[in-house]
């Protein structure tokens, strides 16, 4: 097997991959990952042991054990070309032998899972409530640089989305959960299907001051209806994560906790309070992980 070049997969002089400062016993099985770095100790501070802190950049991360279960928790920071990053050196330290830079015969597949903030776009989604993305449609162009395999039930929503969409040269594409870790931590939470969008502002139809070159796009996503199927929140990252998850092999399921109501212009008055309610909700569904 060829190596895989020095270029292409970089290794800090410790042996720890490039951005994530990370080494390859570091990774637990089930991670968790989170856009902000302060985060990152909001959810460690519940662990019964913390055995390793290490961070680079916006990188943070910990590991440690919740009775017995080991869980790393790892900020992202805000995007999905951080997510590029993250997803392809995560999955360097678990299937890639570092030293002969060769895949590694057996492949390790992680349950990954985001517990982030967004914003809702249909009314009856209310603040302070938690959504489960079945699906995500990126509006970023991440997916577009990796072969995908849609299937035919994403293919056809897709294909009605960009129907929907007002007159733009956007290029949507689409990702699914991972199914079986989707169903193991579903119980009655919503399920939505979520934009990932390339921006905060007007990406998701925020008017401050810059004007918006495609001002129906708010309209066209709320008014989306596909048998039945709509669009119900929006933020930055899922879209990223489950086109790599499904690229890569590891399951993938994306956590929102709906800060803002879009539909009533509503922010929530108590987020803080609220993520740490969700961060215990999720970390107490981990026991049912492998
Ligand atoms: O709260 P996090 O995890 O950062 O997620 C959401 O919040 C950020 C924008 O404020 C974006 O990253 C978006 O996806
Ligand atoms: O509206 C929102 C709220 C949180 N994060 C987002 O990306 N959008």
């Amino acid at each position: 097997m060829t190596p895989i070049a020095e270029t292409d997969l970089i290794l800090n002089a410790d042996g720890s991959v490039y951005h994530l400062n990370l080494m390859p016993g570091d990774v637990a099985d089930t991670v968790i990952t989170v856009g902000d770095p302060d985060r990152v100790a909001e959810v460690s501070k519940y662990f019964d042991y913390i055995e390793l802190k290490k961070g680079k950049r916006e990188f943070i991360t910990h590991t440690g054990t919740i009775s017995g279960k080991r869980i790393t928790v790892l900020s992202t920071g805000i995007g999905t070309d951080n997510i590029d990053i993250v997803f392809n050196e995560l999955d360097a330290l678990v299937n890639i032998d570092l030293k002969t830079r060769t895949v590694n015969p057996h492949l390790r597949s992680l349950n990954i899972i985001r517990i982030g903030t967004s914003g809702a776009v249909q009314k009856d989604i209310e603040i302070d409530t938690l959504l489960l993305s079945s699906a995500a449609i990126g509006l970023d162009p991440l997916m577009h640089y990796y072969l995908q395999n849609s299937g035919k039930n994403e293919q056809a929503l897709l294909d009605a989305f960009k129907q929907a969409l007002p007159d733009t040269n956007l290029s949507p594409y689409i990702a699914s959960a991972g199914q079986a870790l989707l169903a193991a931590l579903s119980d009655n939470e919503r399920q939505g299907i979520t934009i990932t969008a390339p921006g905060f502002y007007s990406p998701q139809g925020r008017q401050v001051r810059a004007v918006a070159a495609v001002p129906n796009l708010m309209k066209a996503v709320q008014q989306f209806n596909f048998n039945g199927q709509r669009i119900t929140n929006l933020e930055m990252e899922t879209a990223g994560i489950y086109g790599l998850a499904a690229a890569l092999g590891h399951q993938a399921v994306s956590c929102n906790i709906i800060l803002a109501n879009r539909a009533t212009q509503v922010f929530s008055k108590q987020p803080g309070t609220i993520m740490d309610y969700y961060i215990r909700h999720i970390l107490e569904k981990l026991y049912v992980l492998r």
